[in-house]
């Protein structure tokens, strides 16, 4: 568990993180969001103590990250991939991380295993691509077999299989009953492995809500109604505006209705005796939803 609580970042007259309060909870893969620069690697930088609150706190298993005897073994972090010994090998860098945090030197191997990297456990990590980097910053996150693991935007930079391997991955672990917190600047991504998200722009908390809790909160649906005559569409639209349904013009003698169904459109059409080409109903994209949500914080939007 990740007790997050007031927690505040200020860098000179500047507040980066500003009074979050969450929890991220075991046994699911909570998906921490926000545009570029809202303060997700701020925020976890204090998790793991790299970054020291203003005010406020950021506990791991009810503990500051100082407090913790052996922090390896209670949480994992991947955060960034770039932050290692060029010239040292992959097993050796992971050697000394078990040494210092009194993890036993055989896990080195059973987590290079894991993460696909025996075979070059001797590659010294300065040679490695950013896949592998990736892969070997997330062998360090394992190394101490953690219940916390946090992932700052770890797709970042990966082909579609390193996509792939890491969602399977923070599914898996979080199947195991584990902690997995992970940041993105994409909800495309998230959608496809959060169980629950934390959405925040320039530090502020927006949303913390279960995925299709989300989901159902912010994807509008449209019924586009397909007619074939421009008398239709006008019949139609008269019909429309008398109901108080609102409603826009789609393509060529095409409606789209809000809040409204197709069984209730269907119906509509027969009554008034008029000729269908089509009627679906089409759902926002989330995507859509997510950039309105965070459309006021985003820092480097483009001018309007
Ligand atoms: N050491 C620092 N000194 C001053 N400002 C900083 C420092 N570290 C971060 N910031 C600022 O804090 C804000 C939040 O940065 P942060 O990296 O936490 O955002 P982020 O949500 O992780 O964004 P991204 O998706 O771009 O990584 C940014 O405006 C950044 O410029």
């Amino acid at each position: 568990m990740i007790t997050v609580s007031g927690l505040t970042k200020r860098y000179g007259e500047k507040t980066v993180v500003d009074g979050l309060g969450f929890l991220v909870e075991p046994g699911k893969v909570t998906g921490f969001l926000g545009p570029n620069g809202a303060g997700k690697s701020t925020t976890m930088r204090m998790v793991v103590g790299l970054d020291e609150p203003t005010a406020g706190h950021a506990l791991v298993g009810g503990k500051r990250y100082a407090e913790l005897a052996y922090p390896l073994r209670e949480v994992g972090a991947l955060l960034d991939a770039k932050a290692l010994h060029p010239g040292r090998s992959a097993g050796k860098h992971l050697l000394a991380m078990a040494r210092s945090n009194g993890i036993p030197a055989s896990r080195v191997e059973e987590v290079l295993a894991t993460v696909g990297l025996s075979d070059v456990a001797g590659k010294r990590a300065g040679q490695f691509s950013l896949g592998m980097g990736q892969r070997l910053g997330v062998a360090g996150a394992l190394l101490g077999d953690p219940q916390v693991l946090m992932f700052d935007e770890p797709v970042n930079g990966l082909d579609p299989d390193g996509v792939r391997w890491m969602r399977q991955l923070m599914r898996s672990l979080a199947a195991e009953g584990r902690t997995v917190f992970v940041s993105s600047h994409l909800m495309s991504e998230m959608q496809l492995t959060a169980d629950r998200l934390v959405v925040i722009g320039k530090g502020k908390l927006l949303s913390d809500a279960p995925i299709d809790e989300f989901i159902a909160a912010n994807s509008r649906s449209v019924v586009s109604v397909r007619l074939t005559r421009r008398d239709d569409v006008d019949t139609l639209a008269g019909r429309l505006r008398a109901d108080r349904i609102r409603f826009e013009p789609g393509s060529e003698n095409e409606l789209l209705a809000h809040e409204t169904s197709v069984k209730y459109l269907g119906d509509l059409a027969y009554d008034l005796g008029l000729r269908l080409h089509g009627l679906a109903e089409r759902t926002a994209s989330l995507e859509q939803a997510y950039m309105e949500l965070t459309a006021s914080s985003v820092e480097y939007g483009a001018a309007a």
